[in-house]
């Protein structure tokens, strides 16, 4: 079994007991449930740069990322800098992540935030909206079309933005569909680890133009960046290369100011 399997068997437990615990109505009610659109799609589409941050504490492909840093600053650090928005891991026990960061970030900061998660369940975008999130991720690999089509659709219902990442031409093939915003390309193969963004590459001329394109993972210089424009990517979401400093806000900041000079 690899990884991701793994991931999914204890992301399905978790919301059993999640559900148990706070009842959809209950987070029906967050005073943070009925806020309007907040899009990272049009972000991205107006930005010069297309950088999307992420607060990643560790990753099962690199164990310890930074554990000391706070996520509030983290978040005023990457809206000072100008980014896009803000990818938030929320899950726990692989990434350090909780709901509670979600909600801190949120609190800080007015740019939109993508609850970055394993989404199985309608459950997951209710609480993501009544956490502050105004994306979702939704992973092709542990999804079927069915099921893609559902949550995205409802997500929208829910006035959030939809991200699908992909990983190959067959999970591609499957996902496309009108009721998401961005298609991502995650650089990192989730049950091997491998990156290379030749696949982003390889895929950008399959997507359709009217999605706004993300390659994802593995990004650390502006020259991949460069590299990535030409294909049409207009989005680059980043999080080690960032997180692994102790002032992530001023290294993106630093980052962006380079690219923007090009
Ligand atoms: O730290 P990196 O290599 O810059 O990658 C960020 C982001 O793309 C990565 O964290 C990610 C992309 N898709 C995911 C799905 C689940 C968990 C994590 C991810």
């Amino acid at each position: 079994m690899n990884i991701l399997d793994k991931i999914v068997i204890d992301k399905r437990k978790e919301v059993i007991l999640r559900k148990s615990l706070i009842p959809i109505k209950q987070l029906e009610q967050s005073v943070l449930f009925d806020r309007p659109e907040n899009s990272l799609a049009i972000a991205l589409r107006n930005s010069a740069s297309g950088i999307i941050a992420e607060h990643k504490r560790r990753s099962p492909s690199k164990s310890e990322i930074n554990q000391s840093l706070n996520v509030q600053d983290v978040a005023t650090g990457y809206e000072d800098a100008g980014v896009c928005g803000m990818s938030v891991l929320t899950d726990a026990k692989y990434f350090g992540g909780s709901l509670d960061d979600l909600l801190i970030a949120r609190a800080a900061t007015k740019f939109p935030l993508l609850r970055k998660e394993f989404i199985i369940d309608e459950y997951q975008l209710l609480e993501a909206k009544a956490y502050g999130a105004d994306v979702i991720l939704l992973i092709a690999a542990i999804l079927s079309k069915e099921e893609i089509k559902n949550l995205s659709e409802f997500a929208k219902s829910l006035k959030l933005n939809v991200l699908l990442e992909v990983h190959n031409e067959k999970e591609l093939q499957k996902s496309i569909m009108p009721s998401l915003d961005m298609l991502g390309v995650n650089n990192r193969n989730l049950k091997t680890f491998d990156v290379s963004l030749e696949t982003s590459k390889a895929l950008s001329t399959l997507i359709p133009d009217d999605f706004v394109k993300v390659s994802e993972s593995g990004i650390s210089s502006i020259a991949a960046i460069q590299d990535l424009k030409n294909y049409g990517y207009q989005g680059f979401l980043i999080g080690e290369n960032f997180m692994k400093t102790d002032a992530p806000g001023a290294h993106a900041k630093k980052f962006i100011e380079q690219l923007e000079a090009k």
